[in-house]
């Protein structure tokens, strides 16, 4: 199964992109579902970015003192959405934006830009140019990871530029997640990460109310964050 653009009709003004999405765990796309034309790239990249992410996740595991393992354990890496987007030329760059600002709503996600640059982050209030760097992939930490660390990490807000370039942007991302079928129960900061010092920051809640909160939005920044905040 994969869609295309979902956000065109829920955000005011038309963001200068389209994109492929494509779930590829749990629910494993049938692999003649997939367009022929990028059909061995998705599989490979979905192989590669799990490998990345996996990494990633137990160094930030190491980072807070945590067993290597607690984020797998999470099933973020079996939560798997790869998203290829295409940023064509845009004739009024000012009028609009490659991508509107946001953050990413669930764990970790690994991204893989080409040479064409555009993507922002917002450090303090500037926002920062992420350069593409040949062979870089550029890693964001989720809302989801925010609130289970306690505010140890942060999920940072970006946005992409629409560009002048006369050959598009092309950028390949792998959205890790929890896994909504999974497991039951609440989720909130991680009773490792609280203590007196560091009492919790955000209360907890359910899957239903992160998946509700997740589909009932466009693309925003932190709205489950100060949702939670307490
Ligand atoms: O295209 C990019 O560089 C950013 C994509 C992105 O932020 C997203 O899909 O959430
Ligand atoms: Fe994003």
């Amino acid at each position: 199964m994969w869609t295309s653009n979902n956000d065109l009709y829920r955000s005011k003004a038309a963001s200068w992109h389209d994109y492929l999405q494509v779930w590829m765990s749990p629910e494993k796309s049938e692999e003649e579902d997939i367009p022929e034309i990028c059909r061995r790239e998705a599989l490979a990249w979905d192989f590669h970015a799990q490998m990345v992410g996996e990494e990633v996740m137990a160094l930030l595991c190491e980072g807070l003192g945590l067993e290597a393992g607690k984020f797998k354990e999470l099933t973020f890496s079996e939560s798997r959405l790869f998203v290829g987007t295409c940023y064509p030329s845009c004739p009024q760059p000012d009028l609009t934006l490659g991508l509107n600002p946001h953050t990413d709503p669930g764990a970790l996600t690994v991204l893989l830009q080409n040479q064409v640059p555009g993507l922002q982050v917002k450090h303090g209030d500037q926002w920062v140019n992420v350069k593409p760097l040949h062979g870089a992939l550029t890693i964001n930490i989720g809302d989801f990871l925010q609130i289970i660390t306690n505010g140890e990490y942060n999920s940072v807000q970006h946005r992409v530029l629409a560009t002048t370039w006369e050959e598009p942007r092309i950028s390949i991302v792998m959205f890790l997640n929890v896994v909504k079928w999974k497991g039951s129960g609440s989720y909130g900061p991680l009773p490792e990460l609280i203590s007196a010092e560091k009492p919790a920051v955000y209360r907890e809640f359910t899957k239903e109310e992160y998946f509700d909160n997740f589909y009932s939005k466009g693309l925003d920044c932190k709205s489950l964050i100060d949702k939670l905040k307490l």
